[in-house]
């Protein structure tokens, strides 16, 4: 296990009041700078995961521990700072509806005390990259889905947070955009962020060699990246062909004729020994 994940779970469950565990005994490092996908079908708590990882939902058991701090404790009044170090694309935009495009997207950095001149020509270019160049002005209630979803990843991605949790971020927009999409968070991804993106769009998962963490019953699987299990798949086989040989060779040896074995001399043997052997000329005169 990586000695500081930005995020750790250990044995954790999750329950909505009295009712049952959705999530049971889940127990994984996000390491810092790694990008992972979460996938399961419908209902199988991916959104109460992510909720669980951006702090706003409860486990009802277990620990969680942000950034190598329990959770369970940190202070109420910490929890602003600790937010603004984490970008969240929602499965329901959450815009701002009395602000225009730019100035949602705008707003993690004024939050942070950045100035307008600064930032302009940033979230200009970010929202022209995600096709919305001629919209920063509309409101958000006159845009489509999936120009609101894209105004909610701008929004999310341009502040370079060190955390980038994204539920089902190309839900609503045509393949074309959701490869786009996929490579601003790979471009974010190199430059640092951790990233966890929620999809039900397995052609998005197989576009990269990243973990994919699968829920299903509760329970949470972990399936490590293609070139991790290609390297495991390759071990495996030269571990296999290596005990294969040892064993031929181990064969070969028990089938040799006993010939080949070293010899032991018996003592007793004296008629047929070079001492006792008088067929060969020895001195009887
Ligand atoms: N606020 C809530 N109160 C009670 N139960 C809830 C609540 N939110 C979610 N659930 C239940 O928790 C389970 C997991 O829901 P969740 O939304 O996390 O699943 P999901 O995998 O994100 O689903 P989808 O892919 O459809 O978005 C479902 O059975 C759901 O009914």
């Amino acid at each position: 296990m990586d000695p500081e994940p930005v995020i750790r779970f250990d044995n954790v469950g999750m329950r909505y009041g009295r009712g049952p565990e959705i999530l049971r005994d889940l127990s994984f490092d996000l390491p810092r700078g790694s990008f992972q996908f979460l996938t399961g079908p419908s209902g199988a708590g991916k959104t109460s995961l992510l909720r669980l990882i951006y702090l706003a939902a409860k486990p009802s058991r277990g620990l969680i521990s942000y950034f190598g701090r329990d959770a369970a404790t940190l202070p109420r009044n910490e929890l602003p700072d600790l937010r603004r170090r984490v970008g969240v694309v929602f499965q329901e935009f959450r815009l701002l509806g009395h602000m225009n495009v730019f100035d949602n997207v705008a707003l993690p950095l004024r939050v942070a005390g950045r100035k307008r001149q600064d930032y302009a020509e940033d979230v200009a270019e970010l929202l022209a990259w995600v096709g919305l160049g001629d919209k920063m002005n509309a409101l958000p209630a006159t845009l489509s889905g999936g120009e609101q979803q894209r105004v909610a990843i701008a929004r999310a991605v341009v502040g370079q947070p060190e955390v980038l949790i994204a539920d089902e971020p190309t839900g609503n927009v045509d393949p074309e955009m959701g490869m786009r999409l996929l490579r601003l968070f790979t471009e974010l991804n190199k430059l640092g962020t951790t990233i966890i993106i929620a999809t039900h769009d397995l052609q998005l998962v197989r576009m990269l060699d990243a973990p994919v963490m699968t829920l299903s019953n509760g329970h949470l699987h972990i399936r490590p990246p293609r070139s991790v299990r290609q390297r495991m798949r390759e071990e495996a086989e030269a571990e296999a062909e290596a005990e294969a040989e040892a064993e031929a060779e181990a064969d070969r040896i028990a089938a040799a004729p006993a010939a080949a074995a070293p010899r032991i001399h018996d003592p007793s043997d004296t008629a047929s020994g070079p001492d006792g052997d008088d067929s060969d000329g020895g001195n009887d005169d």
